[in-house]
């Protein structure tokens, strides 16, 4: 099916933009502990439309900077004035979405009172803490290895030991 096929292609974009964009994977670590701890906000189905609309900003102009370098490291690998500043314009992009995702994170989260809240429940459930610490070095390897060294790590583990 035509759909099925256009989908799997679109995936396997976003999956190539994860393994080789080291900020797209900082992107993506932040979308899921945002997501995570929202429910310690106070969010209306609005406040998640916005929340949501402003992860797809983001994470659409990282993936379009990856097209961009992609393409002028194809036209030309070596220094040229062009892509020197078609690089620099596809990254401003992303800081403009990541700046302003800033602002839309300011604007929705700053609840003092959930804070309080998000304190309460780690002092209350000290196993949670372990968790988030466990989660954040799990981030940590994501994020500085990426799927691949992951992949990598484990299949030279496998691999039987020469004499
Ligand atoms: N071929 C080139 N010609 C001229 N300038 C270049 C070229 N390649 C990179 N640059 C300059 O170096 C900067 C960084 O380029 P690079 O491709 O390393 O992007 P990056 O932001 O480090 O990418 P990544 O998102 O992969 O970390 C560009 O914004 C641009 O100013």
């Amino acid at each position: 099916m035509r759909f099925v096929k256009s989908l799997k292609y679109a995936l396997r974009g976003i999956v190539y933009c994860i393994n080789n964009e080291r900020n797209m994977r900082i992107h993506t670590v932040a979308v899921l502990y945002v997501l995570a701890f929202s429910p310690f906000f106070e969010m209306s189905r609005a406040r998640y439309a916005i929340l949501l609309v402003t992860f797809a900003l983001v994470l659409m102009a990282e993936t379009f900077n990856t097209v961009a370098e992609e393409l002028c490291d194809l036209v030309a690998p070596s220094f040229h004035p062009v892509v020197r500043i078609v690089k620099d314009m596809a990254a401003g992009g992303v800081l403009i979405c990541a700046g302003f995702a800033v602002g839309v994170g300011v604007c929705l989260f700053w609840q003092p009172a959930a804070f309080l809240r998000i304190w309460r429940y780690f002092l209350d459930n000290p196993a949670m803490i372990a968790v988030l610490l466990a989660s954040i070095a799990l981030a940590l390897v994501y994020i500085l290895a990426g799927p691949l060294g992951i992949r990598d790590f484990f299949r030279k583990k496998k691999l039987p030991r020469t004499p």
